[in-house]
């Protein structure tokens, strides 16, 4: 509680406080209307002149005003105070969420429930915490107003008006834990829900939903987790009628019988009419703050189970331990050395990498092959430090890398990934984002561009580089409201390579796959390029095309997460391994002086 509070404040203290006085005045005016009334009705019914009631009358009218001013201005101050509050609470998750240093918090459902829900706190809960703490305070001032008029009338009625509110506030709390409850458990529903219809409205797999049809069945999957969220709402939904139900015939019953207790007494002549017009005002008024009362907690009691969510997000720590103090590097270990490296993503699933050996000598390259799976990306996710080895260790000259700062690490590697990512931005931007620091230099993103060979293509878009790379998005603040333009699929390829290559000073450079998506014109300007680019450099090439890795200084072969063999292009060719078979496989298919025999079986 006192997090959101703070963060409320932190947002804007003057509108805070204008909110806190607003909430007060508009708690006072309604008994203080009761009060004005009594003393005017009992004095006109004493027979007094316009002159004795003037002033409570006068003070009743600019009550009234209040009363019709006042929320307007609250709600506006709240609305604006809401929006200050939603973009603070939201950068400061968003700035949590960027010093996770691994990816397996993204692959933690639960943890993906939770930073969903996170983000829903982030943009509501603080102000409705707020919000519903002023409620719960404005309701007990009226209340206390309302319940010291009414027991110097009726003391009984008074004390049963307050002991009915107990199961009123009981019952909201319950009903508000029962909600939250609800909440988090339709959340992964809401969730796969969102995926679903993210997947009917994307363009991503729209190629694919048309082509084989399957908008039905996705449009089934996404309407079943809905109605099971549905079915679920409506449960709480039931629940909430009746016992919200039971309460208000509970106010009811109270309310009528003090209402003809008091009328009873004004006949006999025991209190006056001023007396009853006080007590009517004073139950609704205490039934209506009550009722006020107990909805704000309920409020602030579901935001606060909310907000939960968003500070364990905030509070969740490093997913990975980050060392206070980096060792030096060790002079005689130059380059990377992996020591009987074993990892799985999770307990229970198979190993990835099972007892990896490996020395990259530093300034050399190193090509990985093997057949699909054998873990040659998740070696390429461990040397970045996505995730720690299960067991063994990696150092880099002599560093293990669970002891360096993970900025620094990665400030040391430029990487092409297999899933690459292609940005809803400009051509510029999706290059400069590989050094943001230096992207800048007017020179730097076309250099990159240039070694990539991407950067004839990009000048000849409609903006050449500060064209826009989307079909989805229109560009910010962007005149013309169409869409931008589409690379191909080697394009974006290419793209991804040169925003790698914006760091020209990466001690290692990471290539997995890199020319997978480039005619063989194309892959061999790209290779012709890299192997020139990697001299002298450490580097890491992933490739199923064996030509582009032969020129590497050596070659390991994974299978079933482990080195099978180790060598140069031609000692592997000559050992007649696994390497030596996928290479004779692939360089058959090329050669058109094979045994028709052999061409047709193939
Ligand atoms: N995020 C993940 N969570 C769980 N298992 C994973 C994950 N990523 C990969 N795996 C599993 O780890 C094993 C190794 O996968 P990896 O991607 O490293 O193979 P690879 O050699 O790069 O394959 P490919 O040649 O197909 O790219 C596979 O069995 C795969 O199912």
């Amino acid at each position: 509680m006192v997090g959101a509070v703070a963060l409320a404040w932190r947002a804007s203290p003057p509108r805070l406080l204008a909110y806190l006085l607003l909430h007060t005045v508009a708690a006072a005016v309604p008994v203080l209307a009761a009060v004005l009334t009594k003393t005017a009705l009992d004095r006109l019914a004493g027979g007094a002149g316009w002159e004795s009631v003037i002033w409570p009358v006068t003070a009743l009218a600019l009550a009234g005003v209040l009363v019709t001013a006042l929320p307007r201005t609250a709600d506006h101050l709240a609305a604006v105070l809401g929006r200050r509050v939603g973009r603070l609470a939201t950068d400061r998750l968003y700035a949590t969420v960027d010093t996770f240093v691994g990816l397996g918090r993204y692959e933690d459902p639960r943890f993906l429930d939770r930073l969903r829900l996170a983000g829903d706190a982030a943009r509501i809960t603080p102000n409705r915490v707020v919000d519903g703490l002023l409620g719960v305070a404005g309701g007990a001032l009226t209340v206390i107003g309302f319940v010291v008029s009414l027991a110097v009338l009726s003391p009984v009625v008074a004390v049963v008006l307050v002991a009915a509110a107990v199961p009123v506030l009981v019952a909201e709390l319950w009903l508000s834990r029962r909600r939250a409850r609800m909440v988090w458990e339709i959340n992964p529903g809401e969730r796969r829900e969102m995926f679903y219809a993210q997947l009917l409205t994307g363009l991503e797999a729209a190629k694919e939903i048309r082509l084989y049809g399957a908008g039905g069945f996705l449009r089934g999957r996404m309407m079943r987790e809905r109605e099971a969220a549905d079915a679920a709402r409506d449960r709480t939904g039931r629940v909430e009628l009746v016992v919200d139900g039971g309460l208000t015939v509970l106010a009811a019953v109270i309310a009528g019988a003090g209402l003809i207790w008091t009328v009873r007494s004004a006949a006999a002549g025991a209190s006056t009419v001023g007396d009853v017009s006080m007590f009517v005002a004073a139950v609704a008024g205490v039934q209506g703050a009550l009722r006020a009362v107990a909805g704000s907690l309920a409020l602030t009691y579901d935001s606060l189970l909310l907000h939960g969510h968003y500070e364990a997000v905030i509070r969740s720590g490093p997913d990975l331990v980050v060392p206070a103090k980096v060792p030096a590097p060790v002079a005689s270990e130059r380059g990377i050395v992996l020591r009987d490296v074993w990892f799985r993503y999770g307990p229970g699933l198979p190993w990835a990498l099972a007892g990896v050996d490996l020395h990259i000598p530093a300034g050399r390259s190193l090509a990985l092959v093997g057949r699909n799976g054998a873990g040659k990306s998740t070696l390429v996710k461990l040397l970045c430090r996505f995730y720690d080895p299960c067991r063994g260790s990696i150092r880099w000259d002599g560093v293990d890398l669970r002891d360096f700062d993970p900025a620094e690490l990665r400030r040391r590697i430029g990487a092409v990934f297999q899933d690459y990512a292609s940005y809803d931005l400009t051509a510029r931007e999706n290059i400069g984002i590989g050094d943001l620091a230096r992207s800048d230099d007017p020179a730097r993103v076309p250099d990159a561009a240039r070694s990539a060979g991407i950067h004839e293509a990009l000048e000849r878009l409609p903006d050449g580089y500060d064209s826009w790379l989307s079909r989805t998005f229109t560009a910010r603040g962007a005149d013309a409201a169409g869409p931008g333009v589409l690379l191909s699929g080697g394009q974006w390829q290419r793209l991804a390579l040169a925003r790698a290559l914006m760091r020209d000073d990466a001690q290692l450079m990471i290539l997995d796959e890199p020319s997978s998506g480039l005619d063989a014109e194309a892959e061999h300007e790209i290779h012709t390029m890299l192997v020139a680019h990697r001299a002298g450099r450490t580097s890491l090439l992933i490739s199923h095309r064996l030509g582009a890795i032969r020129a590497a200084d050596t070659i390991a072969v994974l299978d079933a997460g482990r080195v099978a063999e180790l060598g140069t292009h031609d000692g592997l060719v000559a050992a007649g391994g696994v390497y030596a078979h996928l290479f004779g496989l692939q360089s058959r298919g090329y050669r058109t002086d094979r045994d028709p025999a052999e061409a047709a079986a193939s």
